[in-house]
């Protein structure tokens, strides 16, 4: 469970004294996630998350998470929008780490996603893009292709206790990668771990994307890679074609895909698996003792790969031209 910090009640009072946000009805620890400490507090004037950063956040992202989602806000996305304090401040600092409250969202995420829900996602997924256009500050993503190598000489040695030759096969794979890796495709601000329990759905709509703690600037195609990964597989690993289908044709209807970006696309798709392989490898070796968290099966990943690497054109993903 993600409580790491425990928060007792005099803290809190004295930290929420500085925001208008009603009178403190109750609150409690939320054991999803895996990287920060959150609660959820039920005020008068409605219900707020708390978020306490842990240790993988490095305190000098956090103004461009936190200027990133009041901009995708204030352009009309649903995400959560930091609440500022009497003072205009958005961070603060709780119990020695530093903490935001942000705006809840309604709405739950789903476990299988369906064909429609792909659709929706594929949908949100340009609206996220087409919101933050303009915003102004850049974030270079630490684990895009000159990421991977580290974590892959992190976990080397020892890889093959977790499956017979994922050494030898990763080894492969990140060589490809890194000659081969597209450069300079349409990019901008990407969310970079649009998984399902990021997404929240009220029926058949997304009702708001959250987790914002990976985002950075990168190229668009390689965000959708990255859905198409978390979304459009099912649980024997086969790729669900009609889902990816959905997923594409929906976000090229709000932005069309360039030629370049079709082209690349199998290789994004291979390169996002292979970094979610690694950092659940890095994670999968390295738990601490007494952790409260189980951390993700790399395995997950590395069966993902089993199919891009046999993948030679983005109709397999379930692209198709744009009809004009
Ligand atoms: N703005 C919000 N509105 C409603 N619920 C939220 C909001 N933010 C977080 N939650 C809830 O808290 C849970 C944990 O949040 P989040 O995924 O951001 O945590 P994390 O530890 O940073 O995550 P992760 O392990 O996914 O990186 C979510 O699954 C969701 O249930
Ligand atoms: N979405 C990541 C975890 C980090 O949020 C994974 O499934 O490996």
């Amino acid at each position: 469970m993600a409580v790491y910090t425990e928060v007792p009640d005099e803290a809190l009072a004295a930290f929420l004294a500085a925001y208008e946000i009603g009178d403190l009805l109750s609150y409690k620890g939320i054991a999803e996630g895996v990287e920060n400490t959150n609660f959820i507090l039920h005020t008068t004037t409605g219900s707020y998350i708390l978020t306490l950063y842990e240790k993988r956040v490095k305190p000098d992202d956090l103004p461009f998470f936190l200027g990133l989602m009041e901009h995708l806000a204030a352009n009309g996305l649903a995400c959560p929008q930091p609440i500022r304090t009497r003072d205009g401040t958005t961070l603060g600092t709780l119990c020695g780490r530093p903490a935001v409250i942000v705006s809840f969202l309604e709405g739950v995420s789903v476990r299988r996603p369906g064909v429609k829900h792909c659709r929706a996602l594929g949908a949100a997924l340009a609206g996220l893009h087409a919101a933050g256009a303009d915003f102004a500050l850049a974030r270079p993503n630490a684990l895009s292709v000159a990421g991977w190598r580290p974590l892959f000489e992190a976990a080397e040695a020892q890889a093959d206790r977790v499956a017979p030759g994922l050494a030898d096969r990763t080894r492969q794979d990140l060589a490809l990668l890194e000659a081969s890796w597209p450069q300079d495709l349409p990019g901008g601000v990407i969310h970079a771990d649009l998984f399902t329990d990021n997404v929240f759905f009220l029926g058949d709509e997304v009702s708001g994307l959250i987790d914002f703690y990976f985002a950075c600037t990168d190229s668009f195609a390689y965000d959708l890679a990255i859905c198409l990964n978390a979304w459009c597989f099912e649980a024997d690993y086969a790729f669900n074609r009609t889902k990816g289908q959905a997923m594409i044709a929906a976000y090229q209807a709000v932005r069309p895909l360039a030629p370049r970006e079709v082209a690349a696309l199998p290789l994004l798709a291979r390169g996002a698996a292979l970094r979610f392989m690694l950092t659940r490898l890095v994670d999968w070796l390295n738990v601490p003792p007494g952790a409260l968290v189980k951390p993700k099966d790399p395995l997950e990943y590395d069966r993902r790969l089993a199919f891009h690497r046999k993948v030679a054109a983005a109709e397999e993903y379930g692209w198709s031209p744009v009809a004009v």
